[in-house]
């Protein structure tokens, strides 16, 4: 995971960048840490969408075919700050979630992992990247992030050109 700061208008906005290479080595570190600790998995439950990316490559690794998906939508509520998740598709493969793996790309605040948790309480649940107020709703993940630092994925990012430092642009 790489570190980058930048400025939009008087907001200078932290990023942690994490390519395609990152992600597939912190995926395989959290399926080895899974072998580790449980039987196999009946199914994997991806929360759409950034954890079908992140169960495809544990569904390989830990050699678990059922891939069952939940779609979450988090949006602002009227008042103002408060997240109000509202569920477009559930889960009907996993039952109670005995014996099944929810996985996610990260929990930030941890609206989405309570929220999918409530449903599924019999799952485990693991991500990739957790920040502190997410911690907690997630039993498995490689590596913390700061709150106030936004995780770029590669899917977020495309290279671009960058001009070098001799015409005067500042990194
Ligand atoms: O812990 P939280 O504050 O709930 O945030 C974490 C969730 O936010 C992102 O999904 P998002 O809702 O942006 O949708 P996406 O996966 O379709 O990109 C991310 O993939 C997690 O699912
Ligand atoms: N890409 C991305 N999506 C998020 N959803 C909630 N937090 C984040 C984050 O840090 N990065
Ligand atoms: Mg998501």
């Amino acid at each position: 995971m790489t570190g980058a700061a930048q400025t939009q208008g008087s907001q200078s906005i932290k990023y942690a960048t994490v390519t395609w290479d990152q992600l597939h080595r912190d995926a395989r570190l959290l399926a080895t840490e899974l072998m580790r600790q449980y039987r196999p998995f009946r199914g994997l439950v991806a929360i759409t969408r950034g954890g079908l990316i992140p169960a495809a490559i544990l569904g390989r690794e830990l050699g678990c075919r059922l891939i069952e998906t939940v779609s979450v939508v988090s949006y602002e509520g009227e008042e103002g700050t408060q997240q109000a998740p509202k569920l477009l598709k559930a889960a009907e493969a996993a039952g109670d979630g005995e014996g099944f793996l929810i996985v996610d790309d990260l929990v930030d605040s941890g609206v989405t992992a309570r929220y999918v948790r409530e449903m599924l309480p019999k799952a485990v649940f693991a991500c990739l990247y957790a920040k502190p107020d997410g911690r907690p709703y997630t039993d498995h993940y490689v590596t913390e992030v700061a709150q106030d630092t936004w995780v770029l994925f590669p899917w977020d990012m495309a290279p671009q050109f960058v001009p070098p430092l001799s015409r005067g642009s500042v990194v």
